[in-house]
């Protein structure tokens, strides 16, 4: 791994606080891997519109593009909710997945054998948790056709589109049944096809692009119904492959299962640059207070050294580290409960730094 580059953005919030303790990490692994890589910082959301009056700057895109891999906190806040639609801090991650190509979000889910005891379900059900949730990143209703609220017939409307075409449906379940063969080879296609067009395409194309597979299993189910399954029976999922909207709720709802969304990573993959995000937004409520937890930023940048940097040593020393400091009683605000060590954001980076092996 020479001569690696990777931009970072830091983005609003907790974004500071938690790529920091990433970055720290990732060099602190790479050196004990004998190898390092340069990185630089770039604004993108928020802190760009401060900064230069548009949440996406060119220079921040080609950076990315130039770059091995992204490794990005998260961007919005209050702050920025009353500019135009078109200045949203919240465009710039959309922008830069479209600019990136970044068309799949994986989404590992999978239970931390220490943390069993502080899920909502019971410890029995949450040590069967091993899913990948495949988000389709680049289509459907966050980039589809768009009309704000306006007056029309004196009524006050606006509209959101959701477009998914073949071969857009194609890739990314492709990619999910790749996916499955190296875990148990089953994949749930997740839609609403008993009401969407665009579901009944998904459907339709994804039934297709199975049958190219023999190792593989292919199931549907409706979005509403998956909702459910994953807290009463999350153990029976392998692989869901699902649209961007879905994919983006049913993940927030599966973090739940692990114990808390600060824990789970991302990496967004398309055929350039990948980019490495937590899957939780910037949690403006606990910005700036030190107690952000950092794993699912430290374990994004476990999957950019896996996907990006082409460091499996590097990956694996992470995640058995934060196994570790898990099993070592370590918990930040948003896990922690009597008898255990509650640390701070930074302290936490530490701890996984001292564990690395
Ligand atoms: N990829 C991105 O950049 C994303 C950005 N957002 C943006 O983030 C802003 C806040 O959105 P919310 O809906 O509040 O979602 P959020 O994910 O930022 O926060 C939801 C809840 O989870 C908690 N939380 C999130 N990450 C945590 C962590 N690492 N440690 C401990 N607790 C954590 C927060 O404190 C909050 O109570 C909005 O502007 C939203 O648009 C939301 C999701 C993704
Ligand atoms: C701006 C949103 C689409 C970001 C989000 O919630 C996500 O990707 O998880
Ligand atoms: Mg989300």
């Amino acid at each position: 791994m020479s001569n690696k580059h990777i931009v970072v953005i830091p983005g609003d919030g907790i974004g500071a606080e938690i790529t920091a303790a990433a970055l720290s990490v990732a060099q602190a692994a790479a050196e004990k891997c004998g190898c390092s890589f340069t990185h630089e910082i770039k604004q993108a959301g928020g802190a760009a519109i401060d900064a230069f009056g548009v949440p996406l700057p060119e220079d921040t895109v080609e950076a990315c593009r130039k770059a091995d891999g992204v490794l990005l906190g998260a961007v919005g806040g209050p702050k920025w909710d009353n500019v135009a639609p078109e200045l949203r801090a919240e465009k710039a991650i959309l922008g830069l997945r479209k600019a990136l190509g970044l068309y799949a979000n994986l989404r590992p889910v999978k239970a931390f054998p220490a943390l069993a005891g502080q899920s909502p379900l019971k410890p029995e059900i949450v040590s069967t948790v091993d899913i990948l949730i495949v988000r389709e990143l680049n289509g459907g209703i966050y980039y589809g056709p768009r009309q704000e609220a306006t007056m029309i017939k004196g009524i006050e409307q606006a509209c959101d589109s959701e477009v998914y075409s073949r071969p857009e449906v194609e890739r990314i379940v492709r990619l999910a049944c790749r996916a499955a063969i190296s875990r148990k080879g089953r994949v749930m296609s997740v839609d609403k096809a008993n009401v969407l067009a665009t579901s009944r395409l998904w459907r339709k194309v994804a039934a297709e692009v199975a049958a190219d597979y023999s190792q593989i299993t292919l199931d549907n189910m409706y979005v509403d119904n998956c909702a459910m399954q994953l807290v009463l029976n999350p153990g029976s999922f392998d692989v869901i492959v699902t649209g961007n909207l879905f994919g983006d709720i049913l993940s927030d709802e599966a973090a739940v299962l692990t114990g808390s969304i600060g824990l789970l990573p991302s990496a967004s993959l398309g055929d350039g640059t990948g980019l490495y995000e937590p899957i939780h937004g910037s949690a403006p409520d606990i910005a700036g207070k030190g107690i952000a937890n950092p794993l699912g930023t430290i374990l994004s940048a476990a999957m950019l050294f896996r996907y990006s940097l082409g460091n499996e040593q590097a990956a694996v020393m992470i995640e058995k580290a934060v196994d570790q400091v898990l099993a070592d009683g370590y918990r930040t605000a948003d896990i922690y409960q009597q008898g255990f060590t509650k640390v701070s954001t930074e302290e936490m980076g530490r701890q996984v730094i001292a564990r690395l092996r």
